[in-house]
């Protein structure tokens, strides 16, 4: 048996679940590693020379083997996360630690520690095999997966998922990641593929759709109303083009803040209006590597209160972090909220604490996505509300390529990597919705 057989079973129409359940597995499949014994390979080096081309591999992989609440799922398609730029360049440290961790948890875990981390944490697909206690899902279901991996044995994660110790990103924190031929998730983070989506569009949004969900919609997060001010960082990129999308959806009036004129064109064609280059504008917020600018967060201020008609910021949208927090903080109106999940021109921020006290701002940490968050938030892909952002796919070969891409900031919303899908455009079922949706889930591509 060989992962042709698997295509063939998924490209026949008369397949039935049954067939599925009846396809032997092959031993064997290609996954995107990278490995244990390459983790200095990039030492000395500056983050931004670190190429990911040269840590990630193409691999043959023996197939995991199934446990309780588990399932296997042949992957048609993923997607590039920034956290597979991190994996790849071991900062801020070398994912082999947590799989080391995680192993140290269980017989069952042990099975993650390996000298490869296969990497990836997104999926589209088609389910294999479930294992015991698995009832929700049956072979054959088209499926995604979110990337939420969480043990649920303390109840301390009981009310917000997230919130439990042993809370993992699956492909990140775990081995056996999306960026694969055959990917191993717990049944829980399966849920059900848009169908007015191709393989590829299905698994673009889900990391960084859910994350943006939680962090500005839910009330876990930032809770963004009808009518308010949202700054978003990188409002064309992976997290943002979905928070632009959000506070879009949802009434709230965004601020977009991109380094070009092109993504300043993406952003109008998704309908916002307020939109700040940083680069054409030329923001310095810091006037040497330990010396922030209070000026130049002014001159930013001023500009946002010329978009909205003088108001300030309720909610900023904040990820690039070091270089951008002082400045967040400061144009957040009094009460407001910056909301944060990464930071990734660097983890130490600084800001003028006053401007936080004294006008009774708040700073709130997010990170995914709970269980029902991510499932409300692919309810809203599926229901055509909000739409992927894919820009361009890659051959599961070139996966090196695309994280570089993105690493680089060369790319555009999501880029999508081919897994098992021999071509783009496969796996739409409900083609009239999709033709209802067609020019904005073609928004981003090929530009
Ligand atoms: C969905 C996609 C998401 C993204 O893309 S996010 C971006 C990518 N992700 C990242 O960049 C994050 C990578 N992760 C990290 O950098 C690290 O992962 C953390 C800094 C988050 C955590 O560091 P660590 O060293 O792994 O864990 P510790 O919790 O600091 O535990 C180390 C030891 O410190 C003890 N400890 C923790 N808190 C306390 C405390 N409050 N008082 C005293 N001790 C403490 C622990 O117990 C443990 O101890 P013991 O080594 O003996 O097991
Ligand atoms: N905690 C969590 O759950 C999650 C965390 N993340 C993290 O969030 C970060 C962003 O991820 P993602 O959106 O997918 O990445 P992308 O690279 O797709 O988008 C980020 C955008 O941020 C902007 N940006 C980058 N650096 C700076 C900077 N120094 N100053 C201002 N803007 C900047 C760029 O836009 P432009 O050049 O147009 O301004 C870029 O397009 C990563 O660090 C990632 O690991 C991502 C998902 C989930």
């Amino acid at each position: 048996m060989t992962v042709k057989d698997i295509l063939d079973a998924i490209q026949s129409p008369d397949s039935t679940s049954d067939d599925f359940a009846a396809l032997p597995l092959p031993e064997s499949y290609r996954a995107i590693t990278v490995h244990k014994d390459e983790t200095e390979m990039f030492a000395g080096l500056e983050t931004r020379d670190k190429d990911p081309r040269k840590s990630i591999h193409l691999d043959e992989v023996p197939l995991p083997e199934l446990g309780p609440g588990e399932a296997l799922v042949a992957v048609m398609a993923s997607s590039v996360n920034y956290n597979s730029v991190w994996t790849s360049i071991f900062e801020p440290l070398s994912t082999f630690g947590f799989l080391e961790r995680y192993g140290r948890l269980s017989e069952l875990t042990k099975r993650h520690d390996l000298p490869y981390h296969i990497i990836g944490s997104d999926l589209a697909g088609v389910v294999l095999r479930t294992g015991p206690g698995v009832n929700a899902w049956r072979p054959g279901d088209e499926v995604v997966a979110h990337c939420l991996s969480v043990e649920l044995e303390s109840s301390d994660g009981h009310n917000d998922t997230m919130l439990d110790p042993e809370q993992r990103i699956w492909g990140f924190e775990t081995n056996f990641g999306g960026l694969a031929e055959i990917a191993l998730v717990k049944s829980n983070q399966l849920m059900p593929k848009p169908d007015h989506l191709s393989w590829e569009e299905a698994a673009a949004p889900g990391l960084v759709n859910s994350t943006a969900y939680r962090q500005l919609v839910s009330r876990n997060g930032a809770g963004m109303k009808q009518g308010d001010n949202v700054l978003i960082w990188g409002a064309s990129g992976g997290l943002g083009s979905y928070a632009t999308q959000f506070a879009l959806a949802g009434g709230a009036n965004p601020i977009c803040v991109v380094s070009s004129e092109q993504k300043a064109d993406i952003c109008r064609s998704m309908g916002a209006e307020a939109i700040i280059d940083r680069n054409a504008e030329g923001y310095k917020f810091w006037k040497d590597e330990n010396t922030q600018d209070p000026k130049e967060w002014k001159r930013f201020g001023k500009r946002i209160r010329e978009l909205t008609g003088g108001e300030d910021i309720d909610i900023v949208f904040e990820h690039p972090g070091r270089e951008t927090f002082g400045a967040s903080v400061y144009v957040t109106r009094k009460g407001g909220t910056i909301t944060t999940c990464a930071s990734t021109s660097g983890y130490m921020h600084e800001y003028d604490n006053r401007y936080l006290w004294m006008s009774l701002k708040r700073i709130i940490g997010s990170h995914f996505a709970n269980y029902r968050e991510a499932w409300e938030a692919n309810r809203l892909i599926a229901k055509g509300k909000i739409h992927p952002t894919l820009s361009k796919v890659y051959s599961l070969e070139d996966t090196g390529q695309a994280a570089y891409d993105v690493h680089r900031n060369l790319h555009q919303g999501k880029v999508g990597v081919l897994c098992m899908a021999p071509e783009e455009g496969l796996g739409v079922r409900d083609h009239e919705k999709r033709a209802k949706h067609i020019d904005a889930i073609n928004r981003f591509r090929n530009i």
